[in-house]
């Protein structure tokens, strides 16, 4: 081939069912993982039994090929159309090429005529139960050739290794997203999507031990709705329930990632602020409060208006008490602004 001819890529065949075959493939959820030890540990091991220099674990993507594991050869990806391992996943189980460059279909592809020169090309498909191939084990040689059969019968034994581990991950990143799953739900309110009363409180252990620990300031602010009974009474506990995830959704959108907003009981809430002092505590609870007031509900064709009543409490690390005497300045502090009026701050 002369230096201006261009380099020839396969003739781009899919297998029949390759649509099918990519959701098989994506729902494993693999691809961009990183090897880890396992995977290389079994390309290195087809390498030593096949007796060449060169083994990957490849996953063929819609436009391009995963490589999973590398021996010999350091690759990431490769264009799908440049890559052996897409003829290997057509449907046969096993793959052999003595001779890439006699092969029509694989003499002009970049690493048969170009560097390093493969000659020899001998996979097995990564198969899932249902029968799809997402890709190979593959071994190759810059020398012509075949494996044995009993080269061929270890490499089988291996790819099926490969496939179990695949399956792990997927299945081990599957527990993951659901105990993730399960501790979102264990720790949320569904109404108002804050955290629930355990979780709060959870949560305000640990950060009166970091506040005695680094000997930060910490305040907590109790939020009580103003005559929510009547919101209730006069337009129902649907819109009341309406109102709550509304003011939820407020509360979630105005704290910063390291507050954490609650709900303490049913129309009280919770925002615990660490690292700020009292003054901090009483500038964000006037403009949440403004914020609250301000707010329109919609229910249905009605508009339903609300207010509440905050309490401040904070701690220093110099009187630094513990997590009930906290919650129970800040309601004492709530109690008070009822008492003066409601719709209004006290610390
Ligand atoms: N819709 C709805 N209402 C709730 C929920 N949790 C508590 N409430 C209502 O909130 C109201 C609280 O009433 P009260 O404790 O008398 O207080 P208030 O009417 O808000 O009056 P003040 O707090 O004194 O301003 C009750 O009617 C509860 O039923 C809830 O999840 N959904």
């Amino acid at each position: 081939m002369s230096a201006a001819e261009p380099i020839q890529t396969l003739p781009f065949r899919r297998p029949q069912d390759d649509q099918h075959r990519l959701a098989a493939l994506h729902r494993y959820d693999v691809l961009k993982e990183p090897a880890g030890e396992d995977f290389r540990f079994l390309t290195e091991l087809a390498a030593r039994i096949c007796g060449v220099p060169y083994a990957f674990i490849t996953l063929v993507d819609a436009e391009q090929v995963w490589v999973k594991s590398y021996t010999g050869l350091a690759i990431d990806q490769l264009p799908r159309d440049q890559c052996y391992c897409s003829l290997a996943v057509l449907g046969e189980n096993a793959t052999e090429i003595p001779d890439l460059s006699a092969d029509a279909r694989t003499a002009r592809m970049p690493l048969t005529a170009g560097e390093p020169h493969l000659r020899m090309y001998s996979s097995v498909a990564l198969s899932t139960s249902d029968g799809y191939a997402l890709g190979t084990l593959c071994v190759m040689d810059v020398k012509p050739g075949r494996l044995s059969a009993e080269q061929r019968g270890l490499l089988q034994g291996l790819a099926r290794q490969a496939m179990a581990l695949i399956e792990l991950r997927a299945k081990e990143k599957a527990l993951q997203a659901s105990l993730h799953e399960l501790e979102q739900l264990a720790t949320t309110d569904e109404l108002t999507g804050l955290h629930n009363r355990r979780s709060l409180l959870h949560r305000l252990k640990f950060e009166v031990a970091r506040t005695r620990r680094f000997r930060t300031p910490l305040s907590a602010v109790m939020i009580d709705l103003d005559h929510f009974k009547r919101v209730n009474d006069e337009y129902g506990h649907a819109a009341g329930d309406l109102v709550l995830a509304d003011i939820g959704r407020l509360l979630r959108e105005n704290i910063r990632v390291i507050d954490l907003a609650g709900r303490y009981g049913g129309e009280e809430l919770c925002i615990l602020l660490p690292n700020t002092p009292p003054e901090g505590a009483r500038k964000f609870a006037e403009s949440l409060r403004a914020k609250i007031e301000a707010q329109v509900h919609h229910d249905g064709a009605r508009s339903i208006q609300v207010t509440a009543s905050f309490g401040i409490a904070s701690f220093n690390h110099m009187d630094i008490d513990d997590a009930d005497s906290l919650l129970r300045q800040a309601d004492a502090a709530l109690y008070r602004a009822k008492q003066n009026g409601r719709n209004r701050v006290e610390n």
